[in-house]
């Protein structure tokens, strides 16, 4: 796209953190990731297992309590707060300090969960990626986006976008609407698609990895563990975004000549995880 600054492998490593020798768990960060339903738990199990397999020390999944048992079993390294309600989220309630918070996966837009899902963001400081039903709701209700944090990471599809800016007529028009919504609320947008951008004000970045691979369920859900793993670690937000969007879309680049386009399913976002980031250390060398 014309005056966009193209994401690369270059690029990347102006920023990128190795890990230090003497870190701990307890420093690496603490990822909360809230979000699933009856239903559709898999996706808050794929953004929970993102998170872990992204580096942040300590993920914890904040789940309706019919949830329990699913996230424990899927990924033994992820611990599990439940909900007073079964099948949907109705009171987001922690006892500890997140350091970034990704919530939206699954979480549906029943009201009690549109209420819990205002009520927290009356009191919540901790850097955040809001992504699905989290950005269905606010689309529902538009005065509740005021009370995002500066500089929260919101990640919508087209569909999602839409939802929040209102339609368009053209992709000039498509953009301008959301650089003015990323400028009203300051915050900044993961617009997913192929290619993906990310604006932030006036500034669009064009991702340069990924391919149709990735049109597949819980693909986003994954780009929003590893985005919130990102920010948990202290990257800002706006590094957070771009490294976290690469990195997944690398994730298929890599295995497109193993997997193919047809069998390449969330979860091999992953399992792809590792080389990904090895690529980037390489790169680095
Ligand atoms: N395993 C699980 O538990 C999973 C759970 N999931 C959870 O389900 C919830 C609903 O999320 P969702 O995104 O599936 O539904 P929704 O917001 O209605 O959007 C769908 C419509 O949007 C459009 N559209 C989408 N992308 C587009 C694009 N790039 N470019 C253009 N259009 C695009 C397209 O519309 P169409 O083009 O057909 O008009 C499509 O029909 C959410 O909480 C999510 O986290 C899923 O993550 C899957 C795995
Ligand atoms: N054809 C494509 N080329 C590159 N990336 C794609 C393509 N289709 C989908 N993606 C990526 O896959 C992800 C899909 O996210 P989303 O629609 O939220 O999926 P889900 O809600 O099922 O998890 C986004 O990161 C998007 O950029
Ligand atoms: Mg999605």
């Amino acid at each position: 796209m014309k005056n966009s600054i193209l994401i690369n492998k270059k690029s990347i490593l102006n920023y990128y953190k190795t890990t230090v020798a003497t870190t701990h768990k307890g420093i690496q960060g603490h990822s909360l990731l809230i979000g699933g339903s009856y239903g559709k738990m898999g996706s808050i199990c794929l953004s929970s297992k993102a998170a872990i397999k992204s580096g942040c020390g300590l993920v914890t999944a904040f789940i309706p309590e019919c949830g329990y048992n699913i996230v424990q079993i899927s990924i033994p390294e992820v611990m599990v707060l439940t909900d007073v309600s079964n099948k949907f989220i109705t009171k987001i309630n922690f006892d500890f300090e997140p350091q970034a918070i990704g919530i939206g996966p699954g979480l549906g837009t029943e009201s009690k969960t549109q209420i819990a899902l205002c009520d927290f963001l009356k009191v919540n400081l901790n850097p955040m990626v809001i992504d699905a039903d989290a950005l269905n709701i606010l689309g529902l209700n538009p005065s509740w986006l005021s009370l995002l944090q500066p500089k929260t990471i919101c990640t919508p599809h087209l569909k999602e976008l839409e939802r929040l800016i209102g339609k368009w007529n053209s992709e000039t028009e498509k953009i301008a609407k959301t650089i003015a919504f990323s400028k009203k609320y300051n915050v900044i947008i993961v617009l997913k698609g192929a290619p993906t951008l990310i604006i932030d004000n006036e500034t669009i970045y064009e991702n340069t990895s990924g391919n149709a691979a990735l049109a597949t369920a819980g693909s986003g859900d994954v780009l929003t563990g590893i985005i919130t793993s990102l920010l948990a670690q202290s990257y800002d937000p706006l590094q957070a975004a771009i490294l976290g969007v690469y990195i997944h879309g690398l994730t298929s680049d890599i295995a497109l000549p193993e997997t193919g386009y047809q069998s390449f399913i969330a979860s091999d976002i992953i399992n792809y995880l590792d080389k990904a980031f090895l690529s980037l250390e390489e790169y680095q060398k």
